[in-house]
């Protein structure tokens, strides 16, 4: 379980996030929803330890980040994509976040086979794709066999089959009672993965629910987005 509560952050004279406060639950794909700068980076950053509140809590199972007894178990992340320096091979950027993690070897032959990369493992990451850096990324999210999810923007590349299969792969880790958080600004994609979404704006949450309930009295997704962060189309 995620849990975001009253979350503020000020960079200076300027305020980022107000009060913001949603959870993420196990068996649940969540949906973090806004226009660009809403704030969703800043949360997920808070949320993973890299950055501090200014006020407020954001929890992993009851727990800050930083007092996980096993972090890579509690959490996987991928944050701008696969974060690996590009003259390393797939397999040395990963046996690395492995060894820093105490993940054992055989889980980098494994999470490569599941985001397809099997065959890619010796490249340099340099001649990835964006939608190959994307897997990885997730390789090195799923290498500790995390509990919870945390992606941003993790469609973003991704071609039509490779949509279809993140899809899949977030359904699969929520069936199985994982917790999945992904952020995005693509309302369609959204709306096929989530089953509970959360829309900020401006820094505030002006919107949680199931998707269904969040819809509800509007068309589309779309439709409720605007109505609900007031954005110019
Ligand atoms: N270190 C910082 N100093 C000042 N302002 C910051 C800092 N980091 C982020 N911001 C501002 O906070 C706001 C929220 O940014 P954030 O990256 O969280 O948004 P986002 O919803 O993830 O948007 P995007 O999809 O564009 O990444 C933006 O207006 C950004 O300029």
């Amino acid at each position: 379980m995620l849990s975001i509560s009253g979350l503020t952050k000020r960079h200076g004279p300027r305020t980022v996030l107000s009060d913001v406060t949603f959870q993420a639950r196990p068996g649940r794909v969540t949906g973090f929803l806004g226009p660009n700068g809403a704030g969703k980076s800043s949360t997920l950053r808070i949320l993973l330890g890299l950055d501090r509140p200014t006020a407020g809590t954001a929890l992993i199972d009851g727990r800050p980040y930083r007092k996980l007894p096993d972090p890579i178990r509690a959490v996987g992340s991928m944050l701008d994509g696969s974060g690996a320096h590009r003259s390393r091979t797939a397999r040395n950027h990963l046996a690395w976040v492995a060894r820093a993690g105490g993940v054992p070897k055989r889980r980098i032959d494994e999470v490569l086979d599941q985001v397809g990369l099997a065959g890619a493992g010796r490249t340099r990451v340099g001649k990835f794709s964006l939608g190959m850096g994307q897997r990885l990324g997730l390789a090195a999210a799923l290498l500790g066999e995390p509990a919870a999810l945390v992606l941003d923007e993790p469609v973003n590349g991704l071609d039509p089959e490779g949509i279809r299969w993140i899809r899949g792969l977030l359904r699969g880790h929520a069936d199985a009672g994982g917790t999945v958080l992904l952020s995005s600004h693509l309302m369609s994609e959204v709306a096929e993965i989530t089953d509970d979404l959360v829309i900020i704006a401006g820094g505030r949450i002006v919107a949680t629910g199931p998707l269904t309930e969040v819809i509800a009295g509007h068309a589309t997704l779309e439709e409720a987005f605007f109505a609900l962060t007031g954005a110019d189309r």
